[in-house]
């Protein structure tokens, strides 16, 4: 299984790519974390933001492994646990899918997008900017895999 975060943004400033890369760097080499960075597509006087998120979306869908479970991420998606990730994670280790975790751009992810994900989730109810959503992410799939394995990082 391969997790994959396909992430609208690049150029990120240098404390965001250091802070995901702290916590991409611990994750096993059965369990590692790719990022895929989408460019966004760029507003200009006739694009609304709907026909921007559609292009991203496309860009999105190119860079995805065949086949992967797609996570999407959404302040209004579903909470979770961090134990209950580390359950997901479990379940995705066993059937071997590919997973890819979706994070827009500033205006967001294309609504069909969110329609078809297989699971839309949040780190919180507020909306942060999506640099910071990365380096949450790759904390949190971190915390699980560290919870899976009984590591003392995460503590009850
Ligand atoms: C600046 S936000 C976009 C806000 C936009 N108004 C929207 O409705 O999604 C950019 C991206 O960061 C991610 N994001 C922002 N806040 C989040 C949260 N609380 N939980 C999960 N993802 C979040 C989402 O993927 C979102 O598409």
């Amino acid at each position: 299984m391969q997790l994959v975060i396909a992430a609208v943004g690049h150029k990120m400033p240098a404390w965001i790519e250091s802070g995901f890369g702290e916590y991409a760097k611990r994750m096993p080499a059965d369990c590692r974390v790719h990022l895929k960075e989408i460019k966004p597509v760029e507003r200009s006087g006739s694009k609304t933001a709907e026909t921007a998120m559609a292009l991203e979306r496309a860009k999105i869908e190119a860079a995805l492994p065949k086949g992967a479970r797609i996570i999407a991420l959404d302040e209004h998606g579903k909470d979770l646990t961090s134990v209950q990730l580390a359950q997901l994670l479990t379940q995705w280790q066993q059937d071997g899918r590919d997973v890819a975790f979706i994070i827009g751009g500033a205006d967001g992810l294309d609504a069909e997008f969110k329609k078809n994900a297989d699971m839309l989730i949040r780190i919180s109810s507020m909306t942060l900017p999506h640099g910071m959503v990365r380096v949450l992410l790759a904390e949190q799939l971190y915390r699980a895999w560290s919870i899976t394995q009984n590591h003392p990082y995460h503590r009850v």
